[in-house]
């Protein structure tokens, strides 16, 4: 496997505030990669950074070995970082098709074929194609969210938090479709909901205080109850 995304020694902030102090952490094309830890411990700052939403102080960050510090965000998704925000990032006034359209970096036959793969992936947009937006569920915004990163070709998929705020019977459902996308696209997964990151992912890294303290197989953290409590707070 070839090494996708790399990012060594990365230190980020926001205003005063240096949020990111050690971040090391190395993907290969075709895994699925669960990023976990505590409340506050950095994740969703970690995806901003990479896409340049955060500022880097110092450090490196690399997509196919060409650096992504400095670049403008735009220029980011552009070169295959599909980013799928915690607050779903959807258009409500939009509906389903014209969220996926906007979307759309052209409209050409690989899209047209990814569009019926959303749609059969994700049946309930399929029926509520022609609704908007902000008459859909948690659980359908956050499909449709993910569908949105998804049109495009592009190279990861950075998804942040998916399972919050939804009904277990909805994650089961995100999870399964998480799962099924991962066998086509690289996936980092920010997750706080254990069972989801384990249903999905199969190696993990921890963030703890903004910096990576722990990484492996997911299988192996699913063992190790010690590591569990001490990072994440499962029992
Ligand atoms: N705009 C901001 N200004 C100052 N500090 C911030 C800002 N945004 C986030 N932080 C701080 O950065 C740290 C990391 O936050 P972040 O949201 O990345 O954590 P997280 O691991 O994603 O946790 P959660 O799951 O609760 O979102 C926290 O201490 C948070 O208070």
């Amino acid at each position: 496997m070839s090494s996708l995304l790399k990012v060594d020694n990365l230190e980020s902030y926001i205003g005063l505030f240096t949020i990111l102090h050690d971040v090391n952490l190395e993907i290969n094309k075709g895994e699925a990669v669960a990023l976990l830890g505590r409340n506050g411990a950095g994740k969703t700052t970690f995806l901003k950074t990479l896409m340049n939403l955060v500022d880097t102080r110092s450090g490196s960050i690399e997509l196919n070995g060409k650096s992504l510090v400095g670049v403008p965000t735009h220029k980011i998704a552009k070169m295959g970082i599909g980013y799928v925000p915690e607050d779903y990032g959807v258009f409500d006034a939009l509906t389903i098709e014209e969220n996926l359209k906007v979307a759309m970096w052209k409209e050409d036959k690989e899209t047209l074929e990814r569009l019926d793969y959303i749609l059969e992936l994700f049946p309930d947009l399929k029926i509520a194609y022609k609704r908007m937006a902000k008459t859909l569920s948690g659980g359908q915004r956050q499909m449709l969210s993910i569908s949105r990163a998804l049109v495009n070709k592009n190279q990861i998929l950075l998804i942040d938090e998916p399972s919050k705020g939804l009904a277990p019977v909805v994650i089961e459902k995100l999870a399964h479709a998480l799962k099924e996308i991962s066998q086509n696209t690289t996936v980092l997964l920010v997750e706080q909901n254990f069972a989801m990151a384990c249903a999905v992912a199969d190696k993990f890294f921890i963030i703890s205080e903004g910096k990576t303290v722990e990484s492996g197989n997911i299988k192996d953290l699913m063992q190790d109850k010690e590591l569990q409590n001490k990072h994440l707070g499962v029992v």
